[in-house]
């Protein structure tokens, strides 16, 4: 399971189809960062022996956001455990039983080194309206706080939540879970599809525990730089 850094530690999200661009990354990022993410992109296109291969540069993220029955998501983790990620994410509004289920399999199978299940809350992409047009009659913060307890109450190690909610999230329960907290913008960067944003230093000074950056370094002229960058100043 992920160490928890003294501060917020750097989640690099290598978003990309392409094996070459993801190992140049890897390689390139893995002095600057403590974890390195792969999602849905990579693994669809090149599944596990790719990102096993990705995974020799830094401790992995395996972000597939399983949301499926529980024995389905319990599968799922006991297959993900080959690949020995520090961390994984499922959706907290999959529900208890399925987060409960993750929990149980990640520990069966992956023993002491199982990996962290994340629940991600409210997608960070995700606004008032949007949310709202899902039938969820409450602001984002509010559901974050809402699937957060659920999730932390049916075993999730930690959330995955946007800035805004770090602060909150830590006031309702304290410094133990883990917040991995995407939704991370170095001032001036464009906010992209993100709804729900904050520099590196506010979300490391509100208490995040990771921030999972991607386009603000993968897209830099100097992607290392970038990432060194983003180090120092949380650093500061
Ligand atoms: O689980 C995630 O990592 C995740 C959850 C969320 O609510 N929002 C979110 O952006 N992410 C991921 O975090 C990364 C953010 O990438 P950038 O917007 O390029 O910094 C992407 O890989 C997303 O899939």
């Amino acid at each position: 399971m992920i160490p928890r850094p003294g501060r917020a530690g750097i989640i690099a999200a290598l978003d990309t189809g392409a094996v070459e661009r993801a190992e140049a990354w890897a390689a390139a990022l893995a002095p600057h960062v403590g974890c390195l993410k792969l999602g849905l992109e990579f693994f669809v296109a090149h599944g596990p022996a790719a990102v096993a291969r990705i995974a020799r540069h830094a401790p992995l993220f395996l972000d597939l956001k399983f949301h499926d029955i529980p024995n389905t998501v319990a599968g799922a983790v006991r297959s993900a455990c080959a690949l020995r990620p520090a961390m994984l994410t499922v959706h907290a509004s999959g529900g208890a039983p399925m987060i409960e289920a993750a929990r149980r399999a990640a520990e069966a199978e992956g023993g002491a080194g199982r990996p962290a299940i994340l629940a991600v809350t409210v997608l960070t992409s995700t606004d008032a309206a949007t949310l709202a047009a899902t039938g969820v009659p409450a602001d984002p913060a509010a559901q974050v706080l809402h699937l957060a307890r659920l999730a932390l109450d049916a075993g999730a190690d930690g959330l995955v939540c946007a800035p805004p909610e770090v602060a909150p999230l830590r006031a309702a329960h304290g410094p133990g879970p883990l917040l991995v907290v995407p939704g991370v913008r170095p001032a001036g960067s464009a906010r992209d599809d993100q709804s729900r944003v904050a520099t590196p230093a506010e979300a490391a000074a509100a208490g995040a525990s990771w921030l999972v950056i991607g386009r603000p370094i993968t897209t830099a002229p100097d992607p290392a730089a970038a990432a060194a960058a983003i180090a120092a100043e949380i650093a500061a």
